[in-house]
């Protein structure tokens, strides 16, 4: 699984390259302003020179290619007040030694800038001139740019080298005018005769650990280093305004950190290994599958436990048994063919049933009602047995979570939404609302962590971007975003069936943390693999068919 960073972690890397001698701050910054110019050619091959790209050993002078026939390509550069910036200064002077006509806007004071970004600052300088940054400069830039109606524009490409990873507040206001003009979001022009909108490392604006937009504009392109930020996978605040759908696709450059590996790593999922892990051994008996019970409510309400039996089933749990009130017996009974239904009438019923111990993996909360859920989870969790607890079984500590947290297990994994979070960790949803004020925000990645610490199991934090960790800080990502996004996912009973697909992992033998980071992934593969059209009941029956092309 890839590793996704903190600011911090990037720059402990970054800094730890440099001290070891390896590499410099200048040549790190020289090596990101390529990658950013060879990501930019390589997505829009128009850009590119004829000739090719050849960087050679060291930093080629300006106009050493001629330029093109068809009339320089025109860019503007909105370079910052940190290394981000430097980067800015590089990239606008690479793309002028390719015979771009550059435009470079500086937000900042030279006296401050870092000692890396200075240095390029002066290359830059020694090339073109930097714009003054303010309205009548970038008006003045703007009637030259930009036809009357602000329908066509002179610039094809503008390139955000603003704030990085560095960003520690909300976007400054007087940054606005530049980008709005630059960059025109909301324009009539269509998409593909707007200039293009590159962002260095982030969106200026979208915080790097959190994925929470501060003021950062939507981009075509997002060019970072040595690995994806939590803030390019992460929703942030506001589902439709975070970090992917501000990134658009992300390009990660190798800047020669390679062998640097973090502390203490979020992982982005993939299904690395998965087919191995999935696959069954063809002499073994059912048993040695697992045996699952799924908790059901009473009548009429019996359907969220039924998606999620048939998930445990699909999954490839050995056997599924329904655990249904006397009243709803008939009910389920008359739905169900596989999986096998047994009368949990109360606590005292589940506790009998429980004697037997082949049953190794329970799910309570689909469908359970309040009351129902309040009378057995205790009497489940003091079993001992592997254990999803969703909906409902989570609700009704909405009062007092900290005897659920007393009595959840290791075996446990927790699976609440957004709404179902905030009601057992007010706090921490509290700090995860609150608008950050300094440094970068608090972010779920950080309110899961301290979620899994407390409840001492594991929590999947439900959401665009699930973020699932164990009480030891383990914790990984996984966002329906870019070549994941899953649209259709958002359905009702979906969260039934994921909460399905765990017990039935669970009931197989895999440890919590591997169930419910292999079932979410699952869980987004059907849904992708389905299609337009989906609903709850499909994403079971699609297991079948994402098993075969993982080659299980
Ligand atoms: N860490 C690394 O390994 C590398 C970093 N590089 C670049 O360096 C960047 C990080 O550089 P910096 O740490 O200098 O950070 P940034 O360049 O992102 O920004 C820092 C500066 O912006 C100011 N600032 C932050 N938020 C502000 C706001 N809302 N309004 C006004 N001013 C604000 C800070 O006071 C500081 O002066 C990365 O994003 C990347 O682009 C690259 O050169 C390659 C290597
Ligand atoms: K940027």
């Amino acid at each position: 699984m890839t590793e996704l960073l903190t600011a911090s972690q990037m720059r402990a890397l970054e800094q730890a390259a440099i001290a070891s001698g390896e590499v410099t701050g200048l040549e790190l910054m020289e090596r990101a302003g390529q990658g950013v110019v060879e990501a930019i050619f390589e997505e829009w091959p128009a850009f590119a020179p004829a000739a090719g790209v050849d960087w050679g050993p060291a930093p080629k002078p300006p106009g050493y290619l001629k330029q093109e026939e068809k009339g320089p390509w025109r860019a503007v550069v909105l370079c910052g007040p940190g290394n981000n910036g430097g980067d800015g200064f590089v990239v606008a002077r690479l793309l002028a030694g390719f015979g771009w006509a550059v435009d470079v806007f500086f937000y900042g004071d030279v006296e401050r800038l870092p000692a890396d970004a200075r240095v390029n600052y002066e290359r830059w300088s020694e090339v073109g001139s930097v714009h003054l940054w303010n309205d009548d400069a970038i008006e003045g830039r703007l009637d030259g740019f930009v036809s009357g109606d602000r329908s066509s524009f002179e610039h094809q490409l503008v390139v955000d080298a603003l704030f990085g990873v560095g960003l520690t507040r909300n976007m400054p206001v007087d940054t606005e005018r530049a980008r709005h003009g630059f960059v025109p979001t909301v324009t009539h022009t269509p998409q593909s005769e707007r200039p293009k909108y590159v962002a260095i490392d982030l969106p200026s604006g979208l915080c790097s650990d959190s994925g929470v937009n501060r003021g950062a504009f939507p981009t075509d392109l997002t060019v970072t280093f040595h690995r994806p930020k939590l803030g390019h996978y992460l929703f942030g605040d506001n589902h439709f305004g975070g970090g992917p759908s501000l990134c658009n696709q992300v390009s990660v450059i190798d800047i020669g950190l390679e062998s640097s590996r973090a502390d203490q790593p979020v992982l982005l999922m993939d299904s690395k290994n998965l087919a191995a892990k999935l696959s069954k051994n063809s002499c073994e008996h059912k048993f040695n599958h697992g045996s699952a019970l799924v908790l059901s409510g009473g009548s009429g309400r019996t359907g969220a436990a039924r998606l999620a039996a048939r998930g445990a089933l699909r999954i490839g749990a050995g056997l599924v048994t329904l655990g249904v009130p006397p009243a709803a017996q008939l009910e389920v009974a008359g739905h169900v063919t596989a999986l096998m239904v047994k009368r949990v009438a109360d606590a005292d019923g589940l506790a009998e049933v429980l004697q037997d111990k082949r049953l190794n993996a329970l799910c309570l909360g689909p469908g359970l009602g309040l009351e129902r859920a309040r009378a057995l989870v205790p009497v489940a969790l003091a079993a001992g047995r592997a254990s999803v607890l969703d909906a409902d079984a989570l609700s009704t500590f909405a009062d007092d979570p900290r005897t659920l947290f007393d009595m959840a297990h290791k075996r446990c994994v927790l699976t609440p939404h957004g709404g179902e979070f905030a009601r057992l960790f007010p706090d921490l949803a509290e700090k995860l609302n609150a608008p950050a004020e300094k440094g970068p925000a608090y972010s779920k990645v950080d309110a899961t962590r301290e979620a899994a610490a407390r409840a001492g199991c594991v929590v999947l934090f439900k959401g665009p971007d699930t973020v699932i960790a164990d009480p030891s800080g383990r914790c990984s990502v996984h966002a329906a975003a870019y070549d994941r996004a899953a649209p259709w996912l958002a359905t009702a009973g979906a969260g039934d069936v994921l909460a399905g697909f765990i017990t039935g992992l669970l009931a197989r033998g895999f440890a919590p943390m591997q169930a419910a980071e292999t079932a979410t992934w699952l869980h987004v593969e059907c849904a992708r693999s389905f299609g337009p059209g989906l609903i709850a009941e499909d994403l079971s029956e699609q297991l079948p068919h994402v098993f075969r092309e993982l080659e299980v």
